[in-house]
């Protein structure tokens, strides 16, 4: 699974560009500022319909222009080509289409495209909130559980109404009505989460032997809430203490991977360049559990690519990406950083000033 072709429109400082793409490696070079992070953002945006550098819509949309627009034709299984294209307005209005039709929610097209991001600032995975780990998780089992999504956007609803519920309360009756489907709903959630968890770990672990021999890395799944105790006894027992909280104090909106190397955080164990290792690590994992799991297989982004790492770690990281089989966009500022990645089937592209040529 591959996109073709990538049409660019007003995004950034990119006025338009139509790039015919390699099913493997494509390599986008210039200096700073040149827009090769646009072109990944823009990939980003067909395949999520917002930024990862911005919330602001107004910011990603080219100075003066009103609108935006990605469109991308991807090559699933066979000869069909299934166009894909998203574009954005200044007033916020989204229009997404999938194979020439309109009204298409971004969720619909989160599920065609399966993309990985990889960037410098992508340690949060590892040392920032749970926030992060959290949609780490989801984005795995949003791809593998078809019914993933409508139940977490459930849960999600319920326990906003929870929480409002628990400011006026005077009795549990007020609540248990609701906190029923949301106890079954929750449950389902945590266990689709531990099983995910559970196959990528193995993977992640493998992955992580290669690049990083001399740690012994763990990952622990916490659901959010105690273990053993089903989650329809915790919201009556912790009704009180959610009343004086407010919310809702424990659940699967709490849900975290828990990685240590030793017994040790990550972060006061690994340096930089093997922090970015372990990040990678953990994206390849999902990738390659992704295609065993449901057949796609899902597009790298990786911005800096030399950032952070030697020549040695560059090449072991290539190599584990050609073994993928899938098709990947890196930046970098020169062609030095990408000497490692030689790829017969890859595409060189030269960014300058926004406008992006091949060769
Ligand atoms: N909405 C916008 N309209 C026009 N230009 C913009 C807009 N937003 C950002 N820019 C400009 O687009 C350029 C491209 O930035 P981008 O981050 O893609 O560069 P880059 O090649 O990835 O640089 P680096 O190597 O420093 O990461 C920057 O010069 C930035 O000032």
């Amino acid at each position: 699974m591959a996109l073709t072709r990538l049409i660019v429109k007003d995004f950034r400082n990119i006025e338009a560009c139509d790039l015919s793409l390699s099913a493997s490696f494509n390599f986008l070079v210039g200096a700073n500022g040149s827009g090769k992070t646009s072109v990944l953002e823009a990939l980003h945006y067909l395949g999520h319909g917002r930024s990862f550098r911005s919330h602001l819509t107004g910011r990603v949309i080219r100075h003066e222009q009103q609108e935006l627009f990605v469109h991308g034709r991807l090559q699933t299984d066979g000869e069909l080509e299934l166009p894909l294209g998203i574009n954005k307005k200044r007033d916020g209005t989204t229009e997404v289409k999938i194979g020439g039709e309109g009204g298409q929610k971004l969720a619909q097209l989160a599920q065609v495209l399966p993309l990985q991001l990889i960037t410098p600032e992508g340690f949060e995975l590892l040392i920032g909130g749970p926030k992060y780990r959290r949609s780490f998780i989801d984005w795995g089992v949003f791809h593998v559980e078809p019914q993933f999504y409508h139940a977490w956007s459930r849960v999600k609803r319920l326990t906003k109404q929870r929480n409002a519920l628990l400011k006026t309360a005077r009795s549990y009756r007020e609540l248990s009505y609701w906190d029923q489907e949301l106890a079954v709903l929750a449950e389902e959630i945590s266990e689709w989460r531990s099983q995910y968890l559970e196959a990528v770990k193995r993977k992640a672990a493998e992955i992580c032997q290669g690049f990083l021999p001399e740690f012994d890395i763990q990952l622990g799944y916490y659901r959010g809430w105690e273990k053993d105790t089903p989650y329809a006894e915790l919201l009556t027992r912790n009704f009180e203490r959610d009343c004086q909280l407010g919310y809702t104090a424990s659940g699967p909106h709490k849900a975290d991977l828990r990685i240590k190397v030793a017994g040790t955080p990550v972060e006061d164990v690994l340096s930089r360049g093997q922090l970015k290792l372990m990040v990678c690590a953990l994206r390849l994992a999902q990738g390659l559990h992704l295609t065993e799991a449901t057949g796609k297989q899902c597009i790298y982004l990786i911005d800096d690519f030399a950032s952070e790492l030697d020549s040695h770690r560059r090449a072991l990281l290539a190599q584990r990406l050609k073994e993928t089989n899938a098709q990947v966009f890196i930046s970098a500022i020169s062609r030095d950083q990408i000497a490692e990645m030689h790829d017969e089937n890859g595409k060189m592209f030269h960014v300058e000033h926004g406008k992006i040529t091949a060769g």
